[in-house]
């Protein structure tokens, strides 16, 4: 005889191995193609995908740390479940090459999606590829050599003001705080091409509020498994973000409505003009299609793409360099052989090779942004085995930059790795801190010239001290960004002029 209780059983576990059918006679292409690879054995869970091998591990459910484990235990390429989405995890640059340069593979895979509830699904970073080409396209223009040399002489200005601000602070703790100030207000006065002065208090308050936002989503996006639409209404980290969101709506709504009154009285001054700030040409695209809301998402995400990378990069790339002095007296007479005291500007800044290397190593060891995701539009062979329609490609780039057989030596900090005469033995897409192919990431030269000034003024001034004695020592998380999950050390003692 049948009672409620084991009818409700039997309904469950009926309904259970009807979902699991259902989901294996759906996804049977991707099983066939996951047969080869590691990790096929691991059970897919329902929600939680395969992520629940963190549990078992005793490690944080976040990418670094889990596929870091997993790298190290089961090897690549893998097969990960995140959720029931698929992703395919490898670390072959052939691959990468393939899948990241195929034209069917631009679009992101459905692991952004909580993401896309921050930076909004209309903008740049998440748009689907028809309409995506067309934006970027527009946006390119404020991306070209002539505007970013005309950034040069302000972000030397700003990085001397930096530095004025590192002096004041006589030794005592230098924050990550300190970075995000600097690039963020850069940032304004340049892409943005605000008025500093003007804004100067709402700038002072978004800058606080990206800040507080940034955090939440370290927060929310390692417990992916809460819906955002629960954890924004319900949760107090979630209701108090929902407070910064708006707040710094208010801000942006106030900045684009007083930039888009000047722009109206000069209307032919996109149309004619070569050299518009991003603002204005994000203000310009299709006035019909774009809204205000749309808008606003386009300036929330390139502060955040364009801030935090750019932040950590400095903020680590410091700490690295106070971990080798050697490597600090190279640069330091880099900088004084090839510039001295002289401004850093478009004359001079291509001299700075072993800079740029310094660099490329920092983002090598500790890339801003660790991973990828994209989701495969078509079959796509990738030489010898065809990843099928509708799976997800993961790029895990902080590993792939550790692969030993592209990187001699790869826990060692060497810049001569990415001098000009040693780049040829870096294998192609093995190294990608801005992505690769045609939908990698838009603002690369901006960061890379603002990067350069900035590190070589800062050489030119300071000598950088920490009591960390390796990268391993610090426990690195990832949302969009990489960070520490712990306070880091570093201090800035002015140099003496001899
Ligand atoms: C060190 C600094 C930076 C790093 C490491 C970095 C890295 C990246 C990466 C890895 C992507 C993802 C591309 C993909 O999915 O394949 C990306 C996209 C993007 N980045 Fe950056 N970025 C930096 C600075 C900037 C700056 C300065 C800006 C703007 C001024 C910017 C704007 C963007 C935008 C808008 C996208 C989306 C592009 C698209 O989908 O077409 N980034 N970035």
């Amino acid at each position: 005889m049948f009672n409620a209780q084991s009818l409700l059983v039997s309904s469950f576990w009926l309904s259970l191995l009807l979902f699991y059918l259902r989901f294996f006679y759906v996804h049977r292409k991707t099983f066939k193609f996951a047969w080869n690879n590691k990790g096929f054995f691991l059970p897919v869970l329902p929600v939680v995908g395969t992520t629940w091998t963190a549990l078992v591990i005793g490690k944080k459910p976040d990418l670094i740390t889990l596929g870091s484990w997993l790298y190290k235990h089961v090897g690549a390429p893998i097969n990960t479940w995140i959720g029931h989405e698929y992703h395919y995890v490898t670390l072959n640059a052939d691959e990468l090459k393939i899948i990241l340069s195929h034209p069917k593979c631009l679009n992101k895979s459905r692991l952004y999606n909580d993401l896309q509830n921050f930076y909004g699904k209309n903008s740049l970073a998440f748009l689907a590829q028809e309409e995506w080409k067309a934006r970027r396209k527009h946006f390119l223009k404020g991306f070209k050599p002539i505007i970013l040399k005309g950034f040069m002489g302000t972000f030397y200005g700003y990085s001397c003001e930096l530095a004025e601000e590192l002096k004041g602070l006589n030794g005592a703790l230098v924050s990550y705080e300190h970075m995000h100030k600097f690039v963020f207000t850069t940032f304004c006065a340049t892409a943005m091409g605000l008025d500093i002065k003007k804004f100067a208090d709402e700038l002072i308050e978004f800058g606080n509020l990206r800040e507080k936002i940034e955090q939440a989503i370290g927060a929310k996006v390692v417990s992916p498994f809460i819906p955002y639409s629960i954890w924004i209404n319900f949760f107090p980290s979630g209701r108090r973000t929902a407070e910064y969101m708006e707040r710094s709506k208010v801000i942006i709504e106030k900045i684009i409505r007083e930039r888009k009154i000047e722009l109206e009285k000069n209307q032919e001054y996109v149309a004619n003009n070569n050299e518009v700030p991003l603002l204005d040409l994000i203000l310009s695209y299709n006035q019909e299609i774009m809204t205000d809301e749309q808008t606003y998402q386009e300036m929330v995400l390139f502060a955040s793409a364009a801030i935090e990378t750019s932040s950590y990069v400095l903020y680590f790339g410091f700490i690295i360099l106070a971990m080798h002095p050697d490597i600090q007296e190279i640069l330091y007479n880099e900088v004084i052989r090839e510039i001295g005291d002289q401004e850093i500007s478009a004359k001079n800044i291509a001299r700075l090779k072993y800079t740029e290397a310094t660099i490329c190593e920092v983002m090598r060891l500790v890339p801003s942004v660790p991973f990828i995701a994209r989701i495969i539009g078509d079959d796509i062979d990738i030489g010898g085995k065809v990843i099928p329609k509708g799976a997800n490609i993961l790029v895990n780039i902080y590993l792939l930059h550790r692969v030993a057989e592209y990187w001699e030596n790869p826990e060692k900090f060497d810049p001569a790795r990415f001098l000009p005469e040693n780049l040829d033995k870096i294998k192609p897409f093995s190294y990608m801190p801005f992505s690769q192919g045609p939908r990698d990431c838009i603002g690369k030269q901006h960061a890379m010239t603002l990067l350069k000034i900035t590190f070589a003024n800062m050489i030119r001034n300071f000598k950088m001290l920490t009591k960390h004695k390796s990268v391993d020592e610090f426990d690195l998380s990832s949302s969009i960004t990489i960070y520490s999950t712990h306070p880091l050390d570093l201090h800035f003692a002015t140099r003496t002029k001899s």
